[in-house]
């Protein structure tokens, strides 16, 4: 079974993970972003049309000054004029945020030309007063062995994923908080640990969020780099802002600054990374495809040669897991090695669950969580995560 023999995901079913990102996480993120700026009235205007279209009408294309009108075109030849909740959800929330840059003039030349509408909230994340104490947690990593401070790390970069900001948008208080008590529903840190430890070629990581996620991925590439784990890493950035939090090379540079600020470990970090990448160790890459509304099926052939030349590609995040599976109605217990067959490279997926997609479950684990009333949002609600290895 392959991905196009599944149902995709819509966002028609009320009660739903993507009902509720349309009617409640994407209200709450336009309310947030017009009281951060001093918008004029036509930013506001769109950002309101745009909500309004989501939730009540056909899904519309791009002005048609917009430079990647024909592009997507193309790409949404099949879903305009339908409405918002009934084309693929991965399309539809690709889409929403191409749609709320236009409307914020990101693209536009201008006075908010290239503003990011989303920095105000990754700015917060990273001045967060306990930040400090994670970053002092680093000194415990210094007495272990490579392989012990590899797998800490690797679960840092995994857990690091629980801090997308888009994921907390529309949340209730009453939902539950991301927590310790979160666990593994799929633990292939073993062979996880064994791809990165190879110490030849490049490890690519693709990130994800920006912010803590970004910290703890940068900490992990460090430790790969210094411990000469690999000998290079590529670091996959968006190419704009997406879905929120998605890091860009804007915020890997408010990383790398944060990192700077101390304590001494995380400077160390910084000052080791910066030189890492003045001598080529570390190479910061993007592409298009990283915001185009496609699973990773349809990777172009260039894309798709950068990974066949890396030794493992690390997927950070729960948007790339929905794009390197598939995001369909996979049953739980679909092999993981079946629906990556047709990536270019070994791959260690790293995500909690933030979204209904999962494979490579056991049925008897599946049956456990979903009788468990303390997991009843097990699949949506961050507090469980999933290493997943296609050596
Ligand atoms: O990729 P990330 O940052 O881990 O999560 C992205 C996310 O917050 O956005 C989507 C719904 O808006 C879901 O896939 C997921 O909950």
């Amino acid at each position: 079974m392959s991905a196009a023999d599944v149902a995709p995901v819509l966002s028609n079913s009320p009660g739903s993970l993507a009902w509720h990102v349309w009617h409640e996480r994407h209200p709450a993120l336009i309310d947030q972003v017009a009281a951060a700026h001093p918008y004029p009235p036509g930013h506001l205007a769109a950002l309101r049309a745009l909500l309004a279209e989501t939730l009540t009408g056909p899904v519309r294309p791009l002005p048609p000054d917009a430079a990647d009108r024909a592009t997507w075109d193309g790409w949404g030849a099949d879903h305009f004029g339908r409405s918002w909740l009934d084309v693929p959800f991965l399309w539809a929330e690709s889409y929403f945020y191409r749609r709320f840059l236009d409307a914020v003039g990101y693209f536009t030349p201008g006075p908010w030309s290239g503003l990011d509408p989303f920095a105000f909230l990754k700015a917060a994340e990273l001045d967060s007063a306990d930040l400090g104490q994670d970053l002092d947690a680093l000194d415990g990593t210094a007495g272990l062995t490579v392989e012990g401070k590899t797998r800490v790390l690797l679960h840092g970069a995994l857990w690091g994923n629980q801090a997308d900001l888009g994921f907390r948008i529309g949340v209730a208080a009453t939902s539950g908080t991301v927590g310790p008590s979160a666990h593994l529903v799929a633990d292939d840190t073993t062979a996880a640990v064994s791809a990165l430890t190879t110490g030849t070629g490049t490890v690519c990581l693709v990130a994800d969020n920006a912010g803590r996620e970004l910290l703890a991925d940068l900490v992990l590439v460090d430790h790969l780099l210094a411990a000469g784990l690999a000998e290079r890493v590529t670091l996959h950035l968006k190419p704009h802002p997406y879905y929120v939090s998605d890091a860009t090379t804007t915020d890997l540079v408010a990383c790398l600054r944060r990192l700077a600020a101390g304590p001494p470990a995380a400077a160390g970090i910084a000052a080791r990374l910066r030189t890492a990448a003045a001598d080529g160790r570390l190479d910061v890459a993007t592409h298009w495809f990283y915001c185009a509304p496609y699973p990773y099926h349809r990777m172009p052939d260039d894309l798709a040669d950068t990974y066949a030349a890396a030794s493992v590609v690390v997927l950070k995040g729960d948007l790339n897991y929905r794009r390197l599976v598939g995001d369909c109605r996979w049953p739980e217990s679909t092999p993981f090695a079946d629906t990556v067959d047709y990536f270019p490279a070994p791959v260690v997926a790293l995500r909690t669950l933030k979204s209904d997609v999962v494979v490579g479950l056991d049925p008897a684990d599946v049956a456990a969580l979903d009788g468990d009333p303390d997991a009843a949002r097990w699949r949506v609600d961050g507090r469980y995560a999933l290493i997943q290895v296609r050596p």
